[in-house]
């Protein structure tokens, strides 16, 4: 029998450093996420980021947890079973790290006599940290736990029409009645070395002017050339003035040189420039999280507001929207009728 399992990031227990420490622990320990030698990233993750984050990431997230836990969580689980209603097959949700396990998920849907899985990561973008570690650790928990499962994973959907129409729908209705100066499409950042690591040609990748607007086998796998792609075919889709849309990476850690522009950079920047209304939205989630209910609608309304910028409007990721639930719903119906995935 066919079944379905979505997978997200994951998130700490409870918004507290005794719970957010383990989670970060299990979180940068990951080769794909924090990509330097077992005994460097012991001592860079345990040595040294350990020692202060949790806390400041514990209050971070005590500002946007809500009753029913972390908003990540909860938000995937509404999505996964509103999906549920649209399927007639088993589905199950996972995540990467912290205590709903991948393991857990694929028991489930085992117990349920799955044994042909379609995997979803729940990214629309191709990134070693996000995607990959996820495809990874799914592939190595199956061979492990349940040999016989067959194992078919979904693209990543960063261009795919369906997907673009209900995240442009969702900005237009979004931005109704705001009369905006700049749309500013925020991705979550990577360190720039990850982006040279996944291009299989091994020179196509410069980070430059170019490269992401040069076709390339390389764009496959190419997270910096994705988020442009979804940048440009909403544009497009919505017919946005190219003057008033650009694009930025969020979230980075200290240290090494990450995707720029830098979106807090942005946000000083932009008022200086005379724009003054300022929509964001976040397209590299699929549900909003402490990166974007914090980092973007809290302290990046006031950083833009404290540069001199005026009215700004963080635009709500797709989360359990029944326009996305439908999309998705109806990439599981074809995978289950003929086996198709989604272009
Ligand atoms: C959208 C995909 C994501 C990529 C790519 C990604 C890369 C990446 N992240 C970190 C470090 C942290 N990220 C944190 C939170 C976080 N990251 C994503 C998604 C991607 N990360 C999400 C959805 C979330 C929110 C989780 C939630 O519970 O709401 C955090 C934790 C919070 C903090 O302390 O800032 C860290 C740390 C790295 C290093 C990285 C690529 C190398
Ligand atoms: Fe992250
Ligand atoms: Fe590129």
């Amino acid at each position: 029998m066919k079944g379905v399992l979505l997978v997200n990031l994951g998130s700490p227990d409870s918004p507290t450093a005794k719970d957010v420490k383990p989670y970060l622990d299990e979180f940068l320990m990951d080769e794909r996420v924090i990509d330097v030698p077992n005994w460097l990233r012991n001592i860079l993750v345990r040595g040294i980021i350990l020692q202060t984050r949790p806390k400041k990431s514990a209050e971070a997230y005590a500002k946007i947890w809500w009753e029913e836990g972390s908003p990540l969580i909860v938000l995937s689980e509404r999505f996964a079973n509103k999906v549920k209603e649209h399927s007639d097959i088993p589905i199950a949700l996972g995540m990467r790290y912290g205590s709903m396990p991948i393991k857990g998920a694929l028991k489930e849907l085992n117990d349920k006599g799955v044994d042909e899985v379609l995997l979803v990561p729940l990214y629309p973008h191709y990134a070693m940290s996000s995607y990959e570690t996820v495809v990874v650790k799914v592939m190595e928990e199956q061979e492990k736990l349940f040999p016989n499962m067959k194992l078919t994973t979904l693209p990543a959907f960063y261009k795919n029409p369906e997907y673009i129409r209900v995240l442009s729908e969702r900005i237009a209705e979004s931005l109704e009645g705001f009369d905006y100066d700049h749309i500013l499409f925020s991705y979550h950042g990577i360190p720039e070395r990850h982006i040279r690591k996944s291009d299989p040609t091994r020179f196509h990748c410069k980070i430059d002017g170019k490269c992401c607007q040069t076709n390339s086998v390389a764009h496959n796998t190419c997270y910096r050339h994705q988020c442009f792609d979804t940048t440009e075919s909403v544009k497009a889709y919505l017919n946005l003035p190219a003057d008033k849309v650009s694009n930025s990476f969020q979230s980075r850690l200290p240290n090494d040189p990450w995707l720029k522009p830098y979106t807090d950079f942005e946000f000083e920047r932009f008022p200086k420039e005379g724009i003054k209304n300022l929509a964001v939205i976040t397209p590299a989630f699929v549900a909003d999280c402490l990166e974007t209910l914090e980092e973007i609608a809290m302290e990046g309304q006031h950083q833009f507001q404290e540069a001199g910028g005026k009215e700004y409007k963080h635009i709500p990721c797709l989360n359990e929207s029944d326009a996305w639930v439908k999309v998705m719903a109806n990439w599981i119906k074809d995978w289950q009728k003929t086996g198709a995935l989604p272009a």
